[in-house]
């Protein structure tokens, strides 16, 4: 499946007109297996013809076959190869701007020197006017290590940037929240910690994004003690939060109770661990948690101590086996682990009305379009599908209410009245299983978060 949301490639090409035509270079892309979505004339004169085609593409590599057949097409002449997606990126995506113009000499002497020095003293004096004359009361910091991003793994500070700056673009246009992406370059969770409280007087909020697991839990779970801001792993609880929210919706599509249901989870990390523990708060009685050894279960003695709980918590019947062997009689998958785990063959296993939320990230763990003939609810974390389970329907919301109204945690009662804030806003009328959750919807509910704590 491919991993490039929706890839388009705009190719420029320069064609001879008593060579080649624009039929022949039509036909050489759809050999190639790329569809043309668009075409613009960029100049044309006797001899020639310079025009931009967009072409759908499945991937980089597609990409590469189909601007291989057009140079190889007579005639024509590739000029250059743009992608759209990395078009988008070109500079970052974010930028800081001021609320004030500064005009003349007098803004300049109160937003700056000298009159900004009575704000400063006025806040040393009293150091909660930080929420009133600063940007803190609305300021988040997107916080990550660059060691879990996405489903890509250790690709370290740099590259975490792009997926840091695209949250802070959705906690800005979603629901209000300034957000700035702050990747650091290591690994060490003393360090992590040290740097996060240190920086933390700017902000309201801190959210921690993309570091992996075991290390997530104890660098949140510290800055949780150690600050009175709230601070939210997005992988953990932002997860869970949409995954009960389109269980929820689903159980009522399938017309299953929570509390009958056998789930499997793939991928006891940082999301699957709170998915967990939200499914259990939430009713779910019968969960097996699969990792790559397979079914978490007891008798074992895991290095991973989280494990060692998790076999505690979960199992019920303490099957051990692998993801074939433990999905038999299933009625809901929830992946969040690796592509293409789950087979068609695992589907067929699972029992009447399948539920399955394949949600790892690029590439979730089966095809929807491969599985969907064989299940009844289908979900993934992408934006170019239906039914998008991904934390992006929590984590702006959930934080506009944090911040709104001053709450000092995120805590269990407010993931759960977010995650049934975000399931009620489909409706009954509108749930099908084509519409069992509505991306960009966060700002509906995000009102019924913000209620002091
Ligand atoms: N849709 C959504 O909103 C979200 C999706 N995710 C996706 O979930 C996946 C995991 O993310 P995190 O929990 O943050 O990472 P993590 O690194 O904390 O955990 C990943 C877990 O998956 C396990 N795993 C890897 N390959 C496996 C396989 N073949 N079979 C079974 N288990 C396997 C790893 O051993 C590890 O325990 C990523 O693909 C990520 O994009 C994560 C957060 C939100
Ligand atoms: C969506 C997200 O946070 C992830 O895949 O890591
Ligand atoms: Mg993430």
């Amino acid at each position: 499946m491919s991993s490039g949301a929706n890839m388009h490639i705009t190719v420029r090409l320069q064609f001879a007109k008593n060579v080649a035509s624009f039929s022949d270079i039509a036909t050489a892309i759809g050999q190639a297996g790329g569809d043309i979505v668009g075409i613009d004339v960029i100049s044309s004169s006797k001899t020639h013809t310079v025009r931009d085609i967009t072409v759908s593409v499945l991937d980089s590599k597609h990409a590469d076959v189909v601007v291989d057949t057009l140079r190889k097409t007579s005639g024509v002449k590739v000029i250059h190869v743009s992608d759209r997606t990395f078009l988008m990126h070109i500079g970052g995506k974010i930028e800081v701007k001021s609320k004030i113009p500064i005009k003349t000499r007098d803004d300049l002497a109160r937003v700056y020197t000298p009159g900004v020095a009575r704000i400063c003293t006025a806040i040393a004096e009293d150091p909660t006017k930080a929420y009133s004359l600063t940007i803190k009361r609305n300021t988040v910091a997107v916080i990550s290590d660059g060691t879990a991003v996405l489903g890509l793994g250790d690709v370290g500070p740099y590259a975490a940037m792009p997926v840091m700056e695209g949250k802070a673009m959705l906690f800005k246009q979603l629901a209000g929240v300034d957000a700035f992406p702050i990747c650091l370059d290591t690994k060490d969770t003393d360090e992590i910690v040290q740097i996060v409280k240190a920086i933390a007087p700017a902000f309201g909020g801190i959210n921690l994004e993309d570091i992996a697991a075991p290390r997530c839990f104890e660098i949140e779970e510290r800055l949780k003690q150690e600050l009175d801001i709230p601070v939210f792993h997005d992988d953990q609880h932002g997860t869970a939060v949409v995954l009960l929210a389109g269980l929820l919706n689903a159980l009522k599509i399938v017309d299953k109770k929570i509390e009958n249901i056998k789930v499997v989870l793939t991928g006891i990390g940082a999301a699957g661990i709170a998915c967990t523990k939200i499914l259990l708060a939430a009713g779910v009685k019968n969960i097996i948690g699969v990792d790559r050894q397979g079914a978490i279960h007891r008798g074992v003695q895991y290095d991973n101590p989280y494990w060692n709980e998790y076999a505690n918590m979960t199992n019920p019947e303490n099957i051990s086996g692998s993801l074939s062997d433990v999905i038999a009689g299933a009625d809901v998958f929830i992946g969040v682990s690796a592509p293409g785990i789950l087979t068609v063959e695992d589907v067929k296993k699972m029992a009447k009305d399948p539920i399955v939320f394949a949600m790892a990230n690029p590439v979730p763990e089966i095809d929807p379009e491969v599985a969907e003939p064989y299940v009844r609810v289908m979900a993934t974390g992408r934006s170019d599908y239906p039914n998008q389970i991904n934390n992006v329907l929590c984590f702006p919301g959930i934080f506009r209410g944090a911040l709104d109204c001053r709450a000092i945690e995120i805590n269990e009662e407010m993931k759960l009245a977010a995650a049934e804030a975000i399931a009620s806003v489909v409706t009954d009328e509108e749930l099908s299983k084509h519409t069992l959750s509505r991306a960009c919807s966060t700002i509906k509910w995000q009102k019924k978060c913000a209620k002091p704590s």
